[in-house]
């Protein structure tokens, strides 16, 4: 039975990233508006927008402190966030909605989610994600790690330096698997599941994309961060 132990650099490597997750959270003035009285599906919309909005900004500021991010070239900083943008926002809404709020809260966040003009064949796929993430009870570390490992995905599309971006990716998984073994000893196959999720997490983009254009055919206005992110108008 190998003896797993965790460096001293990787404690180090796991603080900043965690407090880096933990320090960009999403406003909680948004996510209680949507749990405040009755919306229209318009507003309803509009409210997951300016959720949406605030969650790029998280995004960008949580990945400008991963260690080695902004020493990557800029072009490649850009072709990463573009590239990693849904999957790092469904995995950050999956966990704001798998335990975040006060029970309760969830069946009306969903509520309002279903609710906000968004087809039902869209709803199916990211519901059932935000479950396959909740039976996970991921710890915050985990969380913080898979996130960063998402960002850090050498093949996103116009990234030219890919060993570089592997040569970041490569310690946040080493650290990650080191972390499962010792919160999960009970459950040896629980790294390999969670690097399942991430490709679950890869067909989510293909609905994203479809999303936005029916969205855009109904003629829902989005803010610029999220045009600029997503390429839209
Ligand atoms: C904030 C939110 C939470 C849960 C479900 C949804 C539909 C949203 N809202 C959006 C998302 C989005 C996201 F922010 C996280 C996860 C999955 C997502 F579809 N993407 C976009 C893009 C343009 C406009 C909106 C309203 N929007």
């Amino acid at each position: 039975k190998e003896k797993v132990e965790i460096t001293k650099e990787q404690q180090a490597l796991m603080k900043v990233i965690a407090d880096a997750y933990n320090r960009h959270q999403i406003p909680q003035d948004v996510a209680k508006k949507l749990l405040q009285d009755q919306y229209s599906a318009e507003e309803n919309f509009l409210l997951l927008t300016e959720m949406a909005t605030s969650q790029v900004q998280v995004l960008v500021e949580f990945t400008k402190n991963i260690p080695g991010f902004l020493s990557l070239n800029h072009e490649d900083q850009i072709a990463l966030l573009k590239g990693s943008a849904v999957e790092a926002m469904f995995l950050r809404s999956a966990q704001v909605f798998s335990k975040k709020m006060p029970n309760g809260h969830n069946e009306v966040l969903e509520d309002r989610i279903r609710r906000s003009g968004i087809s039902e064949e869209f709803m199916t796929p990211m519901f059932n994600f935000y479950k396959s993430i909740g039976v996970l009870h991921m710890v915050q570390e985990e969380q913080a790690l898979l996130t960063a490992i998402t960002i850090l995905t050498p093949d996103r599309p116009y990234v030219k330096d890919q060993q570089a971006v592997e040569r970041l990716q490569e310690p946040m998984l080493d650290l990650l698997r080191k972390l499962c073994v010792l919160q999960h000893p009970q459950k040896p196959q629980y790294f390999a599941c969670l690097l399942g999720r991430l490709t679950e997490l890869r067909t989510l983009n293909y609905y994203h994309a479809e999303m936005l254009t029916s969205w855009r055919m109904n003629d829902h206005k989005f803010t610029p961060l999220l045009c600029e992110i997503w390429d839209v108008e």
